[in-house]
C-alpha cells in the first residue's frame, strides 16, 4: 500500500554519482534519518538536513506525505540522496544505517494545552520509534524533539536499556528553542547585538523547568531584578506564546557534532549527574560519538538557585512518568 520513493539530489544519475564519490573522497558519508519528515518541524528541518554538507544519505520517513516532501526537497542541488518512506513496514529500511535519527514526529500542543497534555499521544509513538532504533540502527545519535521532551527521553534511555545498547552519550532532547529565546529576549532588553548573546538555559522543556542563567549571559549587562524575573519568564513561556499566536514552529538540530567538529558547546537535555535528577539539560560538549562532557552549571545568582529548586519537583515527576510508562 505505502510505496518508498527515491529522489536522487542531482539532475542526472551519472551526475550524482559522480558528485558523491568525490564527496566521499573529503567528507564522511553521514545518514540521517528524520521521523516526522512530513510535518511542521519536519519539512523545515529535513530542509536543513539536505543543506547541510555534512549529511550524504537524508531517510524521510513518515505515517504520511513523505512522497511530496521528499521529491520537493531532492531536487534541491545539495550532495545528498534523499529517498522518502512512507508507514510502518518501512520504518527499518528508513533507519537502517543511520548515523543520526532525529524525532519530530508526534502531535504539537494547541491553545491550553500543557506540553504534558501531549503525553498520552506522543508517547506512545515515541515508545513505538525508538524500539525500531534499538533494533535497524542501535549506534545511531538520536535527537528528541516530539514533546513532552522531559518524558520522551527517558522513554528511548528505558527502551535502550532492555535492548542493551543504551550509550546515554547519544540521546538528546532537544532544548536548543529556549537558547534561542533566551538570547532573543535577553539582546533586546540588554540592547546589545543578538549575534553576540551567549545564554545557557538548563532544567528541562517545559514551563517552569526551563530555567536561563542571566546572570551568565555575555555580553554583560546590569539589569534589575524586574527585567531578569520577566526575562525569565517569558523564555520559559516562549513556547506558549507561539502556540498561543500559531505563529510557526521551531526546529534545531545538534548535527555539527556527527562530523567530529570539535570544541561544540550546545544546551541538550541528556542523561546527568550534575543534579540529583537522572535527565537534565545543561551545556555539553559534543564530538562525534554524541556527548564528551557535561559541563558544570557554574556560578548561579540567588534568583536563579532558587528556580532550581523549584523546577526539581515538575522535573522529576515528568522523568518518572517517561520511565514508568516505558516499562509497562
Ligand atoms: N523540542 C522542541 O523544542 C520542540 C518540540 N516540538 C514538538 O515537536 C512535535 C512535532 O511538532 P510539529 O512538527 O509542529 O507537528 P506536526 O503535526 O506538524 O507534525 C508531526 C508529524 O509527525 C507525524 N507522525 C505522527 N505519528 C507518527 C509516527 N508514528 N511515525 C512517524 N511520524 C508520525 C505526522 O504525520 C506529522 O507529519 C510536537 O510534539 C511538538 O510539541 C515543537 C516545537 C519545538
Ligand atoms: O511549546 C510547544 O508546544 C512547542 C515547543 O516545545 C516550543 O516551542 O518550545
Amino acid at each position: 500500500m505505502f510505496r518508498s520513493v527515491l529522489v536522487r539530489s542531482s539532475s542526472s544519475a551519472k551526475q550524482s554519482l559522480l558528485h558523491r564519490s568525490f564527496s566521499s573522497s573529503s567528507v564522511p558519508e553521514r545518514k540521517v534519518a528524520i521521523l516526522g519528515a512530513a510535518g511542521g518541524i519536519g519539512q523545515p528541518l529535513s530542509l536543513l538536513m539536505k543543506l547541510n554538507p555534512l549529511v550524504s544519505s537524508l531517510s524521510l520517513f513518515d505515517i504520511a506525505n513523505t512522497p511530496g516532501v521528499a521529491a520537493d526537497v531532492g531536487y534541491i542541488n545539495t550532495r545528498s540522496e534523499v529517498v522518502g518512506y512512507m508507514g510502518d513496514d518501512d520504518l527499518a529500511k528508513a533507519l537502517e544505517g543511520a548515523d543520526l535519527v532525529i524525532i519530530p514526529a508526534g502531535v504539537p500542543r494547541k491553545p491550553g494545552m500543557t506540553r504534558d497534555d501531549l503525553f498520552n499521544i506522543n508517547a506512545g509513538i515515541v515508545k513505538n520509534l525508538c524500539s525500531a532504533i534499538a533494533k535497524y540502527c542501535p549506534h545511531a545519535l538520536v535527537n528528541m524533539i516530539s514533546n513532552p521532551v522531559n518524558s520522551t527521553v527517558p522513554i528511548p534511555a528505558e527502551i535502550f536499556k532492555k535492548a542493551g545498547m543504551y550509550d546515554e552519550k547519544k540521546l538528546f532532547g532537544v532544548t536548543t528553542l529556549d537558547v534561542v529565546r533566551a538570547k532573543t529576549f535577553y539582546a533586546g532588553k540588554a540592547n546589545v547585538p543578538v549575534a553576540e548573546v551567549n545564554v545557557p538555559v538548563i532544567g528541562g522543556h517545559a514551563g517552569v523547568t526551563i530555567l536561563p542563567l542571566f546572570s551568565q549571559a555575555t555580553p554583560q549587562a546590569n539589569l534589575s531584578g524586574d527585567v531578569l524575573t520577566a526575562l525569565t519568564k517569558r523564555t520559559q513561556d516562549g513556547g506558549t506564546e507561539v502556540v498561543e499566536a500559531k505563529a510557526g514552529k521551531g526546529s534545531a538540530t545538534l548535527s555539527m557534532a556527527i562530523n567530529g567538529v570539535p570544541d561544540v558547546v550546545e544546551c541538550s537535555y541528556v542523561h546527568s549527574t550534575i543534579i540529583e535528577l537522572p535527565f537534565f539539560a545543561s551545556k555539553v560538549r559534543l564530538g562525534k560519538n554524541g556527548v564528551e562532557e557535561v559541563l558544570d552549571l557554574g556560578p548561579l545568582s540567588d534568583f536563579e538557585k532558587e528556580g532550581l529548586e523549584a523546577l526539581k519537583p515538575e522535573l522529576k515527576s515528568s522523568i518518572e512518568k517517561g520511565v514508568k510508562f516505558a516499562n509497562q
